[in-house]
């Protein structure tokens, strides 16, 4: 099986096992819990969009609390090379500024842009670059140029982009871009991934007849990220409706400016409240959103599966663990970002109890898509469980986890954040687990290694009451700002910190 992200079977970027500076993951002793308050920042998926809607739009605009990380700095990046402005304003957010928006005049072309490992940057921006003039050439890590595009690709030549590659349909590839985009009604298979039809909506207005965008493969995973992006373009005045399942409309038309603000990403909240799950006590959010489109909001039907007891109360989440977890069957096509973490969860409720009875199995379905995310997510996850002692298997489109004791040992995050994060929840409960490259949260979260530190550390210095009068008084609903105040409140006795 193929393990790695590189052609040649290695992982993207890896050295030796013994050479790699691995981060000991925090184990927590058995008879300890965790208690903990987890401001964290927003949402990749919010920003990334915004981001792109405030460069189309008709004026310059505002994003509040967005996300700072390797995808939307390339993002930001890539818009500018278009020639957006885009500034930080003065501010005191803990995760990084504001940021003003100034849509170009004219987008401009002859340049280069840098996708990295983003679904996101590689997916969304072409259809930006059509409306630039001038070549735009892209490029990304050496397993982005493994991740599919020529969907994408295809749909934007039909609605009269002219775009070079070498064949293959994926990255690298230039769009040639003429200053303007026909548009129109299209036919798309997007199977493999919910972003090719957000790539097309994102930018619809801006084709001179909008578009029309009819899927026709036989599933289509991540719909609540089309859902995002319907609502996003609404909420800037656009006309964008689904008329049938699996057909959107996007209407010609003005692309509002506006003062946004992100919401935190509640995929990154996965590992934080799984923590809970695992070792017992309570993890607390702030700032949940009461309506959202994010599919992290599934995290609230999806946890107590495994036993968790979830209370949301003005905003704030909080999810209440035993230690004890359950196995389960869960079919989730519309969340497979949130698969990794589920599969740890699974693979420690798949542990022995302490009276030496076995643990439960599990079944996670409907996640042959995330194949084709950072890594084989399906197989990264299935060959890093069974590394270290457990009885993982992949099944055509997810993963079944059989009753096993697990041991300590190297885990490897093929350069993909959430595997990343998933080799971190398990060493919550099994002692010795590394990770080769912590390193990689950095796409979405480059904070998780603080962030999970402090979780675990047993002094408190959060202030609800400062905290929240710092919040209203900057006059800022929502977001990441509360997160002055890390809430930092763990009883039980940590080990390996
Ligand atoms: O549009 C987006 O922001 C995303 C859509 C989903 O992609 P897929 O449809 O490829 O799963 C999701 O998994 C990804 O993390 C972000
Ligand atoms: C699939 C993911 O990312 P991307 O946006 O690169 O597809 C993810 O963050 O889980």
């Amino acid at each position: 099986m193929n393990r790695g992200n590189d052609d040649d079977g290695k992982r993207a970027g890896d050295a030796p096992d013994d050479a790699v500076e691995a981060w000991a993951a925090p184990t927590v002793a058995a008879d300890g819990e965790v208690i903990a308050y987890v401001p964290l920042p927003g949402s990749k998926s919010l920003t990334g969009r915004e981001l792109i809607l405030a460069a189309l739009a008709d004026g310059p605009g505002t994003l509040r609390v967005p996300l700072y990380s390797r995808d939307t700095d390339l993002m930001v990046e890539a818009l500018k090379l278009l020639g957006t402005g885009v500034e930080p304003l003065p501010g005191k957010n803990p995760y990084g500024p504001d940021l003003r928006v100034t849509p170009a005049a004219e987008l401009t072309g002859s340049t280069s842009i840098e996708c990295g490992l983003a679904g996101t940057v590689m997916r969304f921006v072409p259809a930006v670059a059509a409306l630039a003039l001038g070549p735009v050439a892209f490029d990304g890590d050496p397993y982005a140029r493994k991740r599919p595009m020529r969907p994408v690709l295809d749909a934007l030549r039909a609605l009269g982009a002219d775009i070079s590659d070498d064949g293959r349909g994926a990255l690298p590839f230039t769009v040639h871009g003429a200053g303007s985009l026909r548009g129109g009604r299209v036919e798309i298979d997007a199977s493999l991934s919910s972003q090719f039809v957000s790539a097309l909506l994102l930018s619809g207005a801006r084709f001179t007849e909008g578009v029309h965008v009819v899927h026709t493969g036989d599933r289509l995973p991540s719909v609540p990220h089309i859902e995002m992006t319907l609502e996003a373009l609404r909420a800037r005045g656009v006309q964008a409706d689904s008329p049938a399942p699996g057909e959107w409309r996007v209407k010609p038309g003005p692309i509002g400016a506006r003062e946004i603000t992100i919401e935190p990403d509640l995929s990154n909240a996965a590992p934080f409240l799984a923590a809970a799950l695992a070792v017992g006590g309570s993890v607390t959010i702030p700032n949940w959103p009461a309506n959202t489109t994010q599919v992290g909001d599934q995290l609230r039907e999806l946890l107590p599966e495994f036993g968790a007891d979830v209370a949301l109360d003005g905003g704030t989440l909080t999810v209440t663990g035993t230690g004890e977890l359950r196995g389960v069957k869960i079919h989730m096509p519309d969340a497979g970002e949130l698969s990794p973490t589920l599969v740890g969860l699974a693979a420690l409720a798949a542990l022995p109890r302490p009276d030496g009875t076995p643990g439960e199995g599990s079944e996670i379905t409907g996640i042959g898509h995330t194949r084709h995310h950072e890594t084989d997510r399906i197989a990264a996850l299935v060959a890093e469980i069974n590394a270290l002692g457990g009885r993982a298997e992949e099944l055509p489109d997810g993963i079944a986890i059989h009753p096993a004791e697990l041991h300590g040992g190297l885990w490897h995050a093929y350069a993909d954040h959430r595997i990343a994060t998933t080799g971190a929840l398990i060493g919550l409960v099994v002692p010795g687990i590394k990770i080769d490259d912590i390193a990689s949260t950095s796409k979405t979260l480059p904070e998780f290694p603080k962030l999970w530190h402090d979780m675990l550390s047993r002094e408190s210095d959060f202030d609800p009451v400062a905290t929240g009068t710092d919040v209203l008084a900057e006059g800022v609903a929502g977001g990441a700002h509360i997160a002055s105040g890390l809430g930092r409140i763990a009883r039980g006795f940590l080990e390996g910190i």
